[in-house]
């Protein structure tokens, strides 16, 4: 195999014959080189008619190989590596007719000539039955790709879908599949031979010039293996493929005298043959981001085979007469291309959830008894790590009441699972508080979404509301004077006021500041209901609120804020009955929250005033000059003009000499 582990490993096998160009082809003795030698009367048509030798290094030259030879050194390794969960890709490419078939298929009428497909059959059934400790599934499929259309030739198998099922090749985080393309289960090689030779009768095949049996097509015939532990505790399990592919002859369309349906089926293999090359070559350029994969149904289909995660192998096969050397050497070209691509493999494990969870129950299990002895042993046999009934449920409940009215000073700890049980109901019974304090306030309250900024501008207008929308009166008319609750009335963990809230609830509160002359206090509050989407202002429809009392119910996440009343107070201050007009609130708008943006707008009113004055200003004075230099100009004519009639002075050399009033001129316009 290549010393080179991390790119595609790449081989080429020479097709017999007896007229074998010694004097153009040398095959290394090392196996690992070929040196082409073109003579420049050769009249080959090559492309480089300047050179005539080149010389391409390789994993392994293959001539004058049995096919038992060629599946040893190129295929065995790989196959075996696919039992271990590696993904592998063998791959034919060459001129039609050099043998892709004959290596990738074999002949079909002496067992001796069988090729790579039905060799590695029969090498993944016999290592199956070697690994013994393996539980291994086998699966099948066979695509072909034909003028760009996919097709499957295991369609007419009876366990496939409807043949005609369209076919799509999908992208997945592992690779890709084609979606619509049947995957067949075999127990055996026998089964899977089968499938082989059904696939292989469905072949197209067109006739041709070089070859009249040529296949006009490139064709994927994929060995899916799922390997499993036999120890069932082993979760982890493998899933790899190996895709053995015979592509379309990869010869050019003059040489083969193609017509009608042969010619557009060259089109598209050439077609897709270059969109192959194009793809290896943007794969071994490194600094790429974008490979164009999805240029071709073909290498769509090959993504996650060339290379990358994947032990690729390219056989490139050539023919070893002289008259076939230019598409040999393009052959070479390539497969020396492919041979830069680079592959690293990784074995992907998987988990069997059905494993995991048998595995996971069996800790749990053992764990259970485990604790059970510690139990035993630290006196705490009355313990039970099963989850609550709904009766311990309701008991729990009754312990963190009591502990919340002060009936009990501690709750007895017992495990983790009580524990969780007890902050849960702490947290029903806190949710079940907020309900009920919302509802009472509701109950006495006409709520303002805070949001409507309409409802609560009209609210502050007629005086409802202070300009932090905070209510500042009494809807009957007449005050109501409670002043503010005390602090120590409520429970602390049930009322925490934020920062910024609390300190305007100490200032407005505060008897200092309140004016002199002020009437009777009156409530407004604002509050906060966390359980709410929207934020609402409460505004008081009633005077006889007990606020402590709502004080004491409300939960953390609400706030509470009293405020002093402001003086002018009128009985329709909490319900606006209709919003102001669009010009009256865009005023309200301008003089409050928009103050700052009417400011900025201004003063960048300003800055443009300012520059539209200086463009005027330097605009005048470019017309100024522009008329000065159109003056100047024409004075220079017309100096030139009298020159030209007076005739033109000259110096001893017979060089014209400038006027001073000319040079005055050019010195002005140059300014
Ligand atoms: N190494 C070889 N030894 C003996 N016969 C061979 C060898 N290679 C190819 N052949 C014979 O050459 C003929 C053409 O080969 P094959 O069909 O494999 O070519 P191909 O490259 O697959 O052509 P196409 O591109 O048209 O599919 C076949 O009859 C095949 O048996």
């Amino acid at each position: 195999m290549s010393d080179h582990p991390s790119t595609v490993k790449v081989f080429v096998r020479v097709k017999p014959t007896p007229n074998f160009a010694h004097h153009q082809i040398k095959i290394g003795e090392d196996k690992k080189t070929i040196d082409i030698h073109i003579r420049k009367d050769d009249k080959l048509g090559v492309v480089n008619n300047k050179r005539s030798d080149w010389s391409f290094k390789l994993d392994g030259l293959l001539h004058n190989a049995s096919q038992e030879t060629v599946y040893d050194t190129v295929a065995k390794p790989v196959v075996s590596k696919v039992l271990d969960g590696y993904n592998g890709t063998i791959m034919c490419y060459g001129q039609t007719g050099a043998g892709k078939t004959y290596t990738i298929t074999g002949a079909t009428e002496n067992f001796q000539l069988r090729g790579i497909i039905p060799r590695a059959l029969q090498q993944v059934f016999k290592e199956i039955r070697e690994k013994r400790d393996q539980s291994i599934t086998v699966q099948i499929s066979y695509l072909e790709i034909y003028n760009e259309t996919l097709f499957d030739l295991l369609s007419t198998m009876s366990d496939a879908p409807t043949p005609d099922t369209h076919m799509t090749i999908v992208d997945e985080t592992h690779g890709v599949f084609v979606k619509g393309l049947s995957v067949h289960l075999v127990n055996n090689e026998e089964q899977a031979l089968n499938l082989l030779f059904e696939g292989e009768t469905n072949r197209i095949i067109g006739s041709h010039v070089l070859n009249k049996n040529s296949s006009r097509s490139h064709c994927i015939f994929t060995i899916y293996v799922e390997s499993h532990s036999r120890v069932l505790s082993d979760a982890r399990y493998t899933v790899s493929k190996i895709n053995l592919v015979d592509l379309a002859g990869s010869e050019r369309l003059g040489k083969t005298g193609s017509e009608g349906q042969i010619l557009k089926e060259t089109t598209y293999i050439n077609k897709s043959l270059t969109f192959l090359e194009q793809t290896v070559m943007a794969l071994t350029d490194r600094s790429r981001d974008h490979i164009p994969f999805r240029q071709s149904k073909l290498t769509h289909a090959l993504k996650d085979s060339l290379g990358g995660n994947c032990d690729t192998i390219l056989i490139a096969n050539i023919y070893g007469d002289g008259p076939q050397l230019n598409e040999t050497l393009s052959t070479l070209r390539f497969a020396s291309r492919m041979k830069c691509v680079p592959a690293e493999t990784v074995v992907i494990e998987q988990y069997d959830p059905m494993r995991v969870a048998k595995n996971l129950k069996k800790e749990i299990d053992h764990l259970k008894h485990e604790l059970a002895i510690h139990n035993t042993l630290a006196n705490r046999t009355h313990v039970s790590y099963e989850p609550f009934s709904e009766s311990q449920i309701t008991e729990i409940n009754t312990q963190v009441r009591r502990y919340l009215d002060g009936t009990v000073d501690e709750i007895d700890i017992q495990n983790l699972r009580q524990i969780q049980e007890i902050f849960s109901q702490f947290k029903l019974i806190v949710s079940q508080q907020e309900k009920e304090v919302e509802a009472r306030l509701r109950q006495k309250y006409t709520l303002l979404d805070k949001t409507d900024s309409v409802t609560i501008t009209a609210a502050q207008k007629a005086g409802g509301l202070d300009e932090d929308g905070l209510l500042v009166g009494d809807v009957d008319g007449s005050s109501f004077g409670i002043g503010l609750a005390p602090m120590s009335s409520k429970p602390k963990s049930s009322l925490s006021a934020r920062k910024s809230k609390t300190k305007k609830l100490k200032e407005r509160s505060s008897p200092l500041s309140r004016k002199d002359g002020d009437p009777s206090p009156v409530l407004g509050f604002e509050l906060e209901l966390a359980s709410s989407s929207k934020t609402n202002l409460l505004t008081a429809s009633a005077k006889d609120l007990d606020i402590k009392e709502a004080a004491a119910k409300i939960p953390e996440t609400a706030t509470l804020i009293l405020q002093q009343a402001e003086p002018e107070v009128n009985e329709d201050v909490s319900r606006p009955s209709s919003p102001p007009s669009k010009h009256v609130a865009f005023e309200d708008f301008k003089a409050d929250p928009g103050s700052e943006l009417n400011r900025i707008f201004k003063e960048n009113k300003a800055i443009l005033t300012d520059r539209k004055n200086k463009l005027k200003e330097v605009t005048q004075r470019i017309n100024l000059i522009k008329k000065d230099i159109d003056a100047t100009s024409q004075s220079l004519n017309v100096t030139k003009v009298e020159r030209e009639k007076q005739g033109e002075p000259m110096n001893k050399g017979g060089q014209g000499i400038m006027t001073k009033m000319s040079f005055m001129l050019i010195v002005r316009l140059k300014d």
